[in-house]
């Protein structure tokens, strides 16, 4: 998948979904759906036209060059920084750092992922120049998708219903995908569903943050539509863990990557350059996150103990799973008393991860 934040190198013209995809949830995941080249395919039969003379997979009689340019390329065009950041000039940590979202964006099918630099030029952009300059001139759009709360141009004036009337203007079909909710909250909840409790449930990345801060994994989850991951390489720890019987790998995270409540889980482990015949849910174990208050623990850390894992780890990529979450960080009186809780967490983490 190719990855610009310069207008140079942009593949075009493009299909375009809109936003800032953090966490590519599963309402992100419905507003890119119609950018897809099946998706595209599908509308244009639809509509009767004829796919041979516009398609978004190469056609017979053109070079591999003509057709890579005649293609319209599914593209997803989000901001960086993060609005949110440029705006209030904290750093944000995110559910999907940058190489998390183009992972998840290139397993969905996405060509194209456009970082448009948002600085004091991009946030000042009326609804009517963002169109013009930005969607028509440099990204040659043709197609476009958003959700039905998505907002655009200087002070998010512009509102989905505003980007169909100014794209129709350049007969660009805009698609506004309804906002998607937890349905499974919704149908827990007693009959008198109302407006407030769709809203409070509608899926955003906000409340997967909640849901993880909270210790929910089951709805972070769901929110998800996969399980939330900590994606790192292993580095050295204190080597203390090994002493106890419960040898720990210690993760490198992305600085900016947000980080779900302090305690202990119930994981499933995807080792990079393993062996890709030895199916990923052998590795099941059980992960720390915390300051390790028992051993006086200097820093924060995450770190994870694999069930029956005979090597050592060093430098290995770990993608960990999140199932559930199992209790909190606790001080310990001994090491002993340490020791002894990590056996019944790991017994409760196999009966869970069995079930799972
Ligand atoms: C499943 C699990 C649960 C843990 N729970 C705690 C805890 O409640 N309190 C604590 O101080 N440390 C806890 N730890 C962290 C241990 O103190 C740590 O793994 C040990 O000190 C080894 O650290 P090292 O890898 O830096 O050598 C836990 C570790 C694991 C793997
Ligand atoms: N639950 C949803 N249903 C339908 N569309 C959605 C949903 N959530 C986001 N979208 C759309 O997906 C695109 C990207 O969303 P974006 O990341 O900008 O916002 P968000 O997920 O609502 O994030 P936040 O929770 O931080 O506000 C936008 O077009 C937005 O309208």
């Amino acid at each position: 998948m190719l990855v610009t934040s310069s207008t140079e190198g942009i593949l075009t013209p493009t299909a375009v979904a809109l936003g800032k995809f953090d966490g590519v949830h599963i309402g992100h995941q419905r507003v890119i759906q119609p950018i897809l080249p099946s998706a595209q395919d599908q509308e244009r039969r639809g509509n009767g036209e004829n796919l041979a003379e516009k398609s978004t997979l190469p056609t017979g009689n053109l070079t591999p060059l003509e057709s890579q340019k005649k293609r319209i390329h599914s593209t997803v065009v989000t901001f960086d920084p993060h609005p949110h950041e440029f705006f209030t000039g904290q750093p944000r940590t995110l559910l999907t750092p940058l190489d998390e979202k183009v992972e998840q964006l290139r397993s969905l099918g996405v060509e194209q992922l456009v970082l448009l630099p948002f600085d004091k030029e991009l946030s000042a952009l009326s609804p009517q120049d963002f169109v013009a300059k930005i969607l028509v001139q440099q990204l040659q759009c043709q197609q476009i998708s958003v959700g039905e709360d998505f907002c655009f141009g200087k002070k998010r004036t512009g509102t989905a219903k505003d980007l169909q009337t100014l794209a129709a203007k350049f007969n660009i079909p805009v698609t506004i995908v309804p906002i998607q909710t937890d349905i499974d909250e919704l149908s827990t909840k007693s009959s008198d569903i109302n407006t407030t409790l769709t809203e409070n449930n509608r899926i955003s990345t906000s409340l997967i943050r909640q849901s993880l801060e909270a210790g929910d994994i089951e709805k972070a989850n769901r929110l998800l539509g996969r399980p939330y991951t900590l994606t790192g390489v292993v580095i050295p720890g204190q080597k203390l863990g090994r002493t106890i019987g419960f040898p720990t790998a210690n993760l490198q995270l992305p600085k900016d990557k947000f980080l779900p409540h302090q305690g202990v889980y119930a994981v499933r482990v995807v080792i990079h350059s393993q062996n890709p015949e030895v199916s990923a849910n052998e590795n099941l174990g059980v992960m720390n996150i915390g300051n390790r208050p028992t051993v006086n623990g200097t820093h924060f850390a995450v770190e994870v103990h694999l069930f029956d894992w005979p090597d050592d780890l060093y430098s290995k990529e770990l993608v960990v799973q999140l199932v559930k979450f199992l209790r909190p960080e606790q001080k310990f009186p001994s090491l002993e008393a340490l020791k002894t809780q990590i056996q019944l967490d790991c017994t409760v983490a196999r009966e869970i991860l069995a079930s799972y």
